[in-house]
């Protein structure tokens, strides 16, 4: 400590703490977080608006997917978010899984993410199904005895036979979202993003696919975020709901009361 600086006070360090225990407690928390997208006159203005000064540029209307959203989720926790079309739903899941940055605000993520959205994202066409999995959960920071257990899982969900050990080019795009739903379920996230227009593979993989989401869910231990349109869905899975409504949360609670104030709009 240099000369100038003051010792924390008794208080200070019992708020600390205080603070320390909350948050680890907490899976997820926004803070008056705002979504802002800029929509330009057209995809030459949008690129003109990377490098030049306002004047050059064609602003059509700039709309807040999310605006001032504030909430918290417990670890453990199963939360539905429920809204009518062009709510704010992914928009919020894209901030937790570190898709999108708010404009304004603060999202803190405790926890490993893992997404059942977008799962085809990312594959080196290259590469072989096998190597992609390596090759994600190196990115994901996974150890060596973490990828031996997880490489293995997934590959016996994904179920490819033979193609799991050729290159991804020559997966049909059912094949190629078996894969990256088999490592999203198998790599024992800690926060589970899930969207309900899921639906990977033929009816039998769906209905593997389901049965696993349903079983994580069921994990007390995993936070859940279930984005959907049907109340008797999330009613199922969560026990909080979420109501968003152009960007704004307009109702936290039980997912009985969410579903109703959702059903009532
Ligand atoms: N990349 C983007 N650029 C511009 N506007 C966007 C972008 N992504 C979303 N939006 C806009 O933000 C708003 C919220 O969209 P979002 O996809 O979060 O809604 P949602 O509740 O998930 O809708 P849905 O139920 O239809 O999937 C919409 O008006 C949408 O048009």
């Amino acid at each position: 400590m240099s000369s100038n600086e003051t010792a924390p006070t008794s208080e200070q360090i019992a708020a600390d703490a205080r603070q320390a225990a909350v948050s680890d407690e907490i899976a997820i928390e926004f803070d008056h977080v705002t979504k802002t997208y800029k929509l330009y006159k057209d995809d030459k203005q949008r690129f003109a608006s990377i490098f030049w000064g306002k004047k050059k540029r064609e602003l059509v209307a700039s709309i807040n997917a999310n605006d001032d959203l504030s909430f918290r989720i417990r670890k453990g926790e199963a939360v539905a978010f429920l809204g009518s079309n062009g709510a704010g739903k992914s928009t919020a899941l894209k901030m937790v899984t570190g898709v999108a940055y708010p404009t304004k605000g603060t999202v803190t993520v405790n926890g490993h993410v893992s997404a059942l959205l977008e799962l085809t994202a990312g594959f080196d066409k290259s590469l072989t199904g096998r190597e992609n999995i390596y090759l994600r959960g190196q990115a994901l920071g996974f150890t060596k005895e973490q990828l031996e257990e997880l490489v293995p899982k997934t590959v016996e969900f994904a179920d490819l036979g033979v193609y799991i050990d050729q290159p991804i080019r020559m997966y049909s795009s059912g094949m190629k979202a078996r894969l990256g739903f088999g490592f999203a379920v198998s790599s024992d996230p800690e926060i589970l993003v899930v969207d309900e227009a899921l639906a990977v593979g033929d009816k039998k993989f769906r209905e593997k696919c389901y049965a696993r989401v349903r079983e994580i869910m069921e994990d007390e231990k995993v936070t859940v975020l279930f984005v959907t349109h049907s109340s008797s869905a999330a009613e199922e899975f969560c026990q909080r709901g979420i109501v968003l409504d152009h960007g704004r949360k307009l109702f936290d609670g039980t997912i009985e009361e969410a579903s109703a104030f959702y059903e009532a709009m």
